[in-house]
């Protein structure tokens, strides 16, 4: 490729050409039926028109840079709430054959390149590279994003709090083992912002060097893999001795050591480590999905479809969550989640992470929020961020 680097100084974007002509659709009359030839053909203009557009739109979206004038660094030209809305269009007008799913990771990257224009994000996750958290962070911000593998997920906090990393991405739930309170309890002490989420899928792999089931002695993973193939482990490997290791990709680093051993991970840390699949996907639950906050220093606009989450400190005292809860109540905002923390710092006294529906800077929420901060107080916005598009 010929090296187009920016300067700033580019003419204004082109004009939009017509490009659909000679272009049919299968099924239609005059359509090439199913001579490969010319099949081909119809792909290789559709493929030249596609990739004219993809220009065109990078050179728009630099634009948008410009616009929003000189600013002092990647993360300063990143939008979440824009992300969010160009990708629900994307799910609204899809009509098929491919999946939302697949459309929506399609246009991520689309935008996560164009952005990249201006500089690569930084974005800290728990490494090593193969975690479930690094899909997590090329599901939300693409592969144009530069990901950092960090030794923990408190260093992922201090990270972004620095500076070094410009977001982070930390598993805050799972659908089957419920809350990861040592995330949460983070919070209690950051002064950082969720400004995301990212929903993943999760399948589970038994990885060995040898490929072989017979050879397992010893299985490697996180605590929390390991609760969910609980079942699959009971079942298949009842003698095995089970071990909690620091993180999926951690174990796949110590299956490869050794002939008798075998990691629970992701399949992509199979390549990675240079593994076999002995089985999988081996989770007890079809549905497992973990679900990611992504964190970092700034508050973003609303998104139209958006989530807050709350902490909320509580002294032991009558009816004291139930004035929180109540001016909520009664704006018909929904909460899908509560959750208590013992607080640290005084004896007895909690904090409850409270998830509801709708921005912060929009009624109804706002309004609630005004009042509960007026009556009973304590009440800290972690953020407010769009809820995960597929
Ligand atoms: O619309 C913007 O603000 C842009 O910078 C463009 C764009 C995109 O490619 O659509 C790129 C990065 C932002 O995070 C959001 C959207």
């Amino acid at each position: 490729m010929a090296d187009r680097r920016r300067t700033g100084n580019e003419p204004d974007p082109p004009k939009r050409a017509g490009m659909t002509a000679g272009k049919r659709t299968p099924g239609q009359p005059g359509e090439p039926g199913t001579d490969l030839s010319a099949v081909r053909e119809q792909i290789d203009g559709i493929d030249r028109e596609i990739q004219a557009l993809i220009a065109e739109r990078a050179l728009w979206a630099h634009q948008v840079g410009k616009a929003k004038g000189k600013l002092a660094a990647a993360v300063d030209y990143y939008r979440p709430e824009r992300e969010a809305q160009v990708l629900r269009r994307v799910v609204d007008r899809n009509d098929g054959p491919l999946s939302d799913e697949v459309l929506v990771r399609l246009f991520r990257e689309i935008m996560s390149a164009c952005l990249a224009q201006q500089e690569p994000l930084k974005v800290g996750y728990l490494g090593p590279e193969g975690t479930f958290s690094q899909q997590a962070v090329h599901k939300h911000f693409g592969h144009s994003a530069r990901g950092l593998p960090l030794a923990s997920v408190e260093e992922v906090f201090d990270e972004v709090a620095s500076g070094t990393a410009d977001f982070g991405v930390v598993p805050v739930e799972n659908s089957g083992q419920g809350t990861i309170q040592s995330t949460l309890d983070l919070f209690l002490t950051s002064p950082l912002k969720i400004c995301g989420e990212v929903e993943l899928r999760v399948h589970q792999y038994l990885l060995s060097r040898t490929g072989r089931i017979d050879d397992v002695e010893r299985v490697y993973s996180h605590g929390l893999s390991l609760a969910q193939c609980k079942s699959w482990l009971r079942q298949h490997l009842p003698l095995a001795e089970k071990q909690a290791v620091a993180s999926n990709a951690d174990a796949a680093r110590r299956a490869r050591n050794a002939d008798d051993a075998a990691a629970i991970a992701g399949e992509n840390a199979a390549h990675v480590y240079g593994l076999k699949v002995v089985a999988g996907p081996i989770e007890d639950r079809d549905d497992n999905t973990t679900r990611f906050l992504v964190i970092g220093r700034a508050s973003f606009p609303p998104s139209g479809h958006d989530r807050t989450s709350l902490m909320v400190f509580i002294r032991d005292q009558p009816g004291a969550l139930y004035k929180i809860l109540e001016p909520l109540a009664r704006r018909d905002i929904s909460m899908n989640r509560i959750e208590s923390r013992p607080a640290h710092g005084a004896l007895w006294q909690y904090a409850f992470f409270i998830d509801v529906a709708g921005h912060v800077d929009e009624s109804p929420l706002k309004d609630a929020l005004d009042e509960i901060d007026e009556f009973a107080g304590d009440v800290r916005v972690l953020g407010s961020y769009p809820v995960a598009v597929p």
